[in-house]
């Protein structure tokens, strides 16, 4: 049994592979929380493990010492690297470029082995350019729907809404009447100004000649904008599984 891991800024997405099929998975937001939900895994045997972490050295390394302990197990960590299974990375500095970006890169070329555009809506939202000939051409990073309407809140003084009027907000898309309706569909719009901006230095780098991924919690707000994008959930998971493949 394999467990991956994906540490991102708010939570850690997870998994545990059975022979390719997974026998668990989930997002939690602790490590704490993290151990009890493995441990409640039907038939836990864990052979290896692999993660990605975008946090802390200290942090990650606090989580890799847990695993030892509680799974008897050593954690292969995702390293930087100038180049892996055909794509570049494109940063000046290639260690600088976020694990997360560079996974989603790999996987995104590991499936389309075409020009791709790789959308990832989490905490942050990022956009990342690769070419057909696996160079990567750098992105975009800008604050994701938690991060904006977390900024507004914190900064002024009469915006305040609880998270079920922001999930109602988001079923239209009209003007706002209510504060929570003009905060929601304007971060919304925002986020949907970028899919379309990215969209558009696609097409005019490659045509109509690229494929686009989508990925992160909040890629279903923009998936309409895009219906022959490819939505996939685990996108940084098939990159993690190219460069950490098991020994
Ligand atoms: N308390 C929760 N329990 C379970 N799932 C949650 C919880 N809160 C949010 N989620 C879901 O978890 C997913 C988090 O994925 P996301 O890509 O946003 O990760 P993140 O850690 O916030 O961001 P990033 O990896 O970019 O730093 C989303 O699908 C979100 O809806
Ligand atoms: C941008 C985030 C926060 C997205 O999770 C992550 O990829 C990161 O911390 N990146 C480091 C900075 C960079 O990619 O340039
Ligand atoms: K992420």
């Amino acid at each position: 049994m394999i467990l991956e891991m994906d540490c991102g800024n708010s939570f850690i997405k997870w998994r545990a592979l059975d022979a390719g099929v997974a026998v668990g998975g989930g997002v939690v937001d602790s490590d704490a929380a993290l151990l009890a939900a493995v441990l409640a895994v039907p038939g836990l045997n864990i052979t290896h493990c692999r993660l990605v972490s975008v946090r802390s050295d200290d942090e990650t390394s606090s989580l890799v010492a847990s695993i030892v302990t509680t799974f008897g197990v050593a954690a292969q960590c995702a390293q930087p690297a100038r180049s892996a299974a055909g794509v570049s990375n494109g940063y000046e500095e290639f260690a600088r470029l976020g694990l997360d970006r560079w996974l989603a890169v790999v996987g995104a070329f590991e499936l389309a082995k075409s020009a791709c555009l790789v959308l990832d809506f989490g905490t942050a939202v990022t956009a990342d350019f690769v070419a057909a000939d696996g160079q990567h051409l750098g992105g975009f990073i800008c604050p994701g729907m938690p991060l904006m309407r977390d900024q507004l809140r914190t900064h002024t003084r009469r915006i305040r809404y609880d998270d079920l009027s922001a999930e109602q907000a988001l079923l239209q898309r009209t003007p706002g009447r209510t504060t929570v309706e003009a905060v929601e569909r304007g971060c919304l719009l925002m986020l949907r100004g970028f899919v379309m901006t990215q969209l558009e230095l696609a097409r005019e780098y490659w045509g109509e000649d690229f494929e686009v991924f989508l990925t992160g919690g909040d890629a279903s707000l923009v998936k309409d904008m895009v219906p022959e994008a490819r939505l996939v959930q685990d996108l940084v998971f098939v990159g993690l599984a190219v460069v950490c493949p098991l020994p």
